[in-house]
């Protein structure tokens, strides 16, 4: 859409009073990085194919996931070439990677996200040094997806019911789905799209369960792409989002795989059926580990969309005076407008750099794990679970709060706020549901706040329970220092809170498992323990209010310092020209309800009744 772009906006622009390209190259983490994306931006953008002529809400359900596998496919082209090109493009230090470019051209999820993602990325994580050799070749056939949640266990993967069991007759896996409850159910792609799959399954051999372990299944034929024998595979239906994802459900026959296709990096069965024991327990758990790290800055991510969609709307929209002989305000100048939309500015940079954060922690963490070191894991896993399960419920409540702050248009589709809540709030249940999560989190504190109270050594980390405990906190201080004093003592307050229930139930006889569960709420709700005094929540307020009002002139900038392109945003709120309501009028008149004059329902239904009367 050609045409000058918004007045209110240029003002914007103009006020504006640091160097937005500067904090660009802040946000992709160098300038170089921000170069390299806009030529992959430039190159993907510009392949007419993958541009939809007719708006992805008017297909069905089987012509979304047509439409999406065809794009998916060149997407998929392009990143091959990149790749023997060598540019690194899954690079998580920024979140503007060839992987969000793929929001814009799918406006939905891309049917290969999980083959992408999370098929690849666990072998190159599980299996042996031979298996990789084999699987990982450029030209492979394989399309494939992770299969762990079954229709009976999600949250519960020990309670997991489908078996692999060992035959050293043949030298071969069995794979079966004992009851209904075992059907595989849920896993991205496996409706229609792959041909091959990691199978999470409880591994028996000569009648001795070992637990969870992951296999390397062909479920298609490479070339007919029918269901191999044995094989019970579907698409699982419509869901709230991420309904071109083709989430299916499999359910497995007996059917054989060879030994060699358990992934055999920590974890080995032998020729006679010897098993051969990992170093840690949970090794096999380490994909989630490593989605639930690289979703925070996929979050935050999100965020960057919703507010620049937001507030850029925020910008041309004038509606009432704030003093009635004056003319209507643009809605961005109402502080309860700005408290709603700056926030989400901040929370997309607080979840980029703790995800940034998080990615070399993760780096680091599996260096020392290839080192034989595991004692870095457990403070890993207990982070990973929390700051995925805070950072997906807070971005969906932003993203859900940008999408009000925009009025009725927000409900619009066309405002694609609606999609990209649907994808946000899908992350607080997959990958570990929230308050799992957060209760796997609560585990790992309890047991340092067990340590403190029974005076025992803790590591530095955690010295702040001992200053609970000795009441060694520091008065409130209005300062960043002073708020992570504050939060130290609300974790300590609240973890020792929890404890003495926990014990209290323990001692009033209950087991420790029915323990747990009575103080659950306590595990995961949080309470105000800090030195903090009404003062200092008056004199916090009005230091916010302040920030919002110095924050004003420069939300334009912040929002286009997140640099992403139109065809990425989809949004006729969130455009660069801020051309709202001529890009509104713009998509509805693409609606097939416009196609005809008078639709022929009418003759059909409407004057039938309408006219009976006077017939
Ligand atoms: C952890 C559970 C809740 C419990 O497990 P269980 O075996 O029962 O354990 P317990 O006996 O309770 O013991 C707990 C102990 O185990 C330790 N532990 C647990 N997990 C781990 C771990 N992962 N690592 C290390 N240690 C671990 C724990 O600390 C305890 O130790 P201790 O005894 O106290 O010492 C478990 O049941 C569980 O995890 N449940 C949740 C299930 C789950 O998460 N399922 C996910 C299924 S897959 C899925 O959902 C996929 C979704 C689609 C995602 C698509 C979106 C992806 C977007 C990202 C984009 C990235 C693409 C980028 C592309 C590119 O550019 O590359
Ligand atoms: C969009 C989407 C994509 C997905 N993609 C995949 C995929 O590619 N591969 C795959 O394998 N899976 C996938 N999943 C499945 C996903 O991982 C699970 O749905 C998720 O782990 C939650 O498990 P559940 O459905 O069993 O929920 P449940 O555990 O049944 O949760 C229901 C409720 O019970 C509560 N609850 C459960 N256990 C406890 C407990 N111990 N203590 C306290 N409360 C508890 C929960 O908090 C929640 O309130 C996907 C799911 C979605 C929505």
């Amino acid at each position: 859409m050609g045409g000058r772009v918004n007045e209110d906006l240029i003002k914007e622009r103009r006020k504006c009073t640091f160097d937005i390209k500067e904090l660009t190259h802040i946000i992709d983490c160098g300038e170089e990085n921000t170069i390299k994306r806009k030529q992959i931006d430039n190159y993907i953008l510009n392949i007419k194919e993958l541009w939809d002529d007719v708006p992805e809400e008017y297909l069905s359900h089987k012509e979304r996931y047509e439409n999406a596998i065809k794009k998916a496919f060149i997407v998929l082209k392009v990143l091959r070439q990149l790749h023997t090109g060598n540019i690194q493009i899954t690079d998580h230090r920024t979140p503007t990677n060839v992987y969000s470019i793929q929001d814009g051209i799918f406006r939905n999820v891309n049917p290969l996200l999980i083959h992408i993602g999370l098929f690849w990325s666990t072998i190159a994580a599980q299996a042996s040094t031979e298996q990789q050799a084999e699987w990982l070749q450029p030209d492979s056939s394989m399309i494939g997806t992770y299969v762990q949640t079954e229709l009976g266990h999600g949250s519960f993967i020990r309670g997991i019911e489908t078996t692999a069991t060992y035959d050293s007759t043949t030298d071969e896996f069995i794979l079966h789905t004992p009851r209904l409850s075992a059907y595989k159910w849920w896993p991205g792609g496996l409706g229609n799209t792959a041909n091959a799959c990691l199978v999470m399954a409880q591994l028996y051999i000569n009648g001795t369960c070992h637990g969870l372990h992951i296999f390397l299944a062909q479920i298609r034929d490479f070339d007919t792409h029918k269901p191999l024998p044995g094989i019970k595979v579907g698409e699982i239906g419509p869901k709230m989002g991420f309904n071109t994802a083709d989430n299916g459900f499999l359910g497995f026959d007996n059917h054989r795989i060879p030994r060699t296709n358990m992934l055999m990096k920590n974890v080995q069965v032998l020729r006679d059926g010897t098993y051969v024991k990992p170093k840690h327990d949970k090794l096999t758990y380490g994909s989630m580990l490593l989605t639930r790290v690289t979703l925070i800055s996929d979050l935050a991510y999100q965020l960057s969309k919703a507010a620049t969609i937001a507030v850029r709307y925020s910008a041309v929209r004038r509606q009432s005076p704030i003093k009635s002989n004056e003319p209507e305000r643009q809605i961005l100048d109402f502080v309860s407008q700005q408290h709603k939309l700056f926030i989400t500015i901040a929370s997309s940079h607080v979840y980029r750099v703790v995800g940034l954060w998080m990615w070399n922690s993760h780096k680091r963490v599996t260096a020392d794990i290839h080192e034989g070191n595991m004692g870095q894991l457990p403070e890993l896993h207990a982070l990973a679970c929390c700051l995925k399960a805070i950072s997906s419920r807070d971005a969906s409540a932003l993203v859900e709060q940008c999408r009000l702050a925009c009025g009725g248009h927000g409900y619009m589709m066309a405002s694609n706020l609606p999609q990209i809540y649907a994808y946000t709030t899908a992350a607080v249940t997959y990958e570990g549901e929230y308050t799992v999560l957060l209760l796997q989190t609560a585990r790992y504190l309890v047991k340092f706040w067990r340590l403190a109270a029974e005076h025992k050594p803790l590591p530095q980390n955690f010295a702040y329970f001992e200053d609970y405990i000795k009441k060694n906190f520091e008065q409130w201080r209005n300062s960043p220092e002073g708020i992570i004093e504050g939060f130290k003592a609300i974790v300590a307050g609240k973890t020792k809170a929890a404890y003495d229930t926990l014990q209290c139930n323990l001692r009033n006889g209950r087991e420790f498992e029915e323990a747990w569960n009575m103080a659950s709420v306590q595990l995961t709700n949080a309470s105000e323990y800090s030195t903090i005094s009404r003062n200092d929540i008056e004199a916090l307020q009005s230091r916010y209010e302040e920030l919002l009002a110095l924050i004003r002139p420069n939300a334009v900038g912040l929002v286009d310092a997140f640099d992403i392109r139109d065809e990425v945003l989809c949004s006729t709120l969130g455009a660069y020209d801020g051309r709202v309501y001529e890009r509104m009028m713009e998509e509805a008149s693409k609606s097939p309800l416009n196609e005809d004059v008078v639709n022929e329902s009418f003759h059909k239904y409407i004057r039938p009744v309408t006219m009976k009367n006077k017939l």
